[in-house]
């Protein structure tokens, strides 16, 4: 079964198109280049070895393969060079659509790229992560990180097409799936107690690859990004922050691990919800019930929930907060909760307080 979510945002509207054994029909699905130049196709090693034979097969037509190695240390300055470079020495034109095959990492890479090469040519998105499937191939947030940050150097640049594949995940080693789990369980935590809930009941199955759950909760993740997406493309609303849950403790703890595979992008917010829910219980915001309940199926899906241990600095994390792209007038919002199902944006946190209850959990 095929499913179709489109997101509506006027002349830079675009289908996902969610349906098992998609990636054989990848050579209908995207449009040959016009300039009739082989398809830059752009992926990682561990991706190119396990799938990309399958790709070219399936487009049918003669591809330039651009491999980057596997994890978030691609995503720099270094590697966008090289990528625009190949992508204007392949005489892509702005009309031709460069496809984006892997991960997160090479879905914010390839989208900057295409944003920023001949001032923005298409991209189409074939991600082969949960993570990438779930939240990264949908509503255009691009980029690489800098020394001072993560994702602090992109643009908002929409592909044309997004095509998940769920088969692409029986390769994903169990690691990566939990951490783009994390992320499945943020769609219920911020705005959906119900679909919550049903992560509770079937998360464990998903993680053992049932299908079925999977596609459910690809689907219904998209269908939720799509829409949010829809209604504050560019994050001005404060609707769109929060599919942030999480993400500004998550982000201070990824560039403190120097963004290495020591903590995954999604155990980074796995364990970030867990100190949003935990810190707006301590603000009486939310009930230490929901919190603990929050914190308990993260743990239990077998995602770190707590930064102790990993020798974190409180003012270190503190200077990354400071530097979020939500900060405004020298304040950081952060996205609290008042329940699960209810996170809403929060103007009035002083960092201070941040700085005295992460100190207590480290
Ligand atoms: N743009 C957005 O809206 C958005 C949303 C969420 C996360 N992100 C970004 O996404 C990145 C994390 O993405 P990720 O978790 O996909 O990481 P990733 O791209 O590094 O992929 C994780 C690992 O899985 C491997 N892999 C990918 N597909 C595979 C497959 N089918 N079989 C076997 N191995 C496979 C990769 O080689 C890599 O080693 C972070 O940089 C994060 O900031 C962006
Ligand atoms: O799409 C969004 O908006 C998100 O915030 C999704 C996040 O999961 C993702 O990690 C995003 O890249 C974070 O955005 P940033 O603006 O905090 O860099
Ligand atoms: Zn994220």
């Amino acid at each position: 079964m095929k499913e179709i979510v489109r997101v509506e945002l006027g002349a830079r509207a675009y289908d996902i198109v969610i349906a098992t054994g998609i990636l054989a029909e990848a050579g209908r699905e995207i449009a040959l280049p016009k300039s009739g130049r082989p398809q830059l196709v752009i992926t990682d090693e561990t991706v190119a070895a396990a799938h990309l034979e399958k790709l070219a097969s399936a487009l049918g037509r003669p591809i330039d393969p651009v491999i980057f190695p596997a994890g978030e240390a691609t995503k720099n300055w270094c590697s966008l060079e090289t990528l625009v470079e190949r992508i204007l020495a392949a005489g892509v034109e702005r009309g031709d659509a460069v496809i984006a095959f892997g991960g997160g990492v090479i879905g914010d890479l390839t989208g900057f790229a295409a944003a920023v090469a001949r001032r923005g040519c298409e991209f189409v998105q074939i991600p082969t992560t949960l993570l990438a499937q779930v939240d990264s191939s949908v509503g255009g947030k691009t980029a690489i990180n800098a020394a001072a940050g993560k994702n602090l150097v992109g643009a908002f640049h929409q592909p044309s097409r997004v095509l998940i594949d769920p088969e692409l995940l029986d390769t994903l080693g169990p690691r990566e799936m939990r951490a783009g789990y994390a992320e499945v369980v943020k769609y219920g935590l911020l705005g959906d107690a119900a679909f919550f809930a049903w992560c509770e009941a079937n998360g464990t199955a998903l993680l053992a690859g049932d299908r079925a759950a999977q596609v459910h909760a690809i689907a219904h993740s998209c269908r939720m990004k799509a829409a949010i997406v829809a209604e504050d493309e560019r994050e001005t609303s404060g609707r769109r922050a929060l599919l942030n849950l999480g993400h500004t403790f998550g982000h201070a703890f990824e560039a403190e691990t120097g963004f290495s595979d020591r903590l995954l992008h999604g155990e980074g917010v796995a364990m970030g919800m867990v100190m949003a829910f935990a810190f707006s219980a301590h603000r009486g915001l939310c009930s230490a019930e929901d919190a603990a309940r929050a914190e308990a199926h993260l743990a239990a899906s077998g995602l770190p929930v707590s930064p102790a241990g990993f020798g974190f600095n409180v003012e270190a994390l503190v200077h990354h907060m400071q530097q979020d792209k939500k900060a405004a007038g020298g304040t950081t919002p952060f996205v609290l909760a008042r329940a699960i199902g209810d996170a809403y944006l929060d103007k009035t946190v002083a960092l201070a307080d941040v700085a005295t209850f992460l100190a207590s959990r480290l």
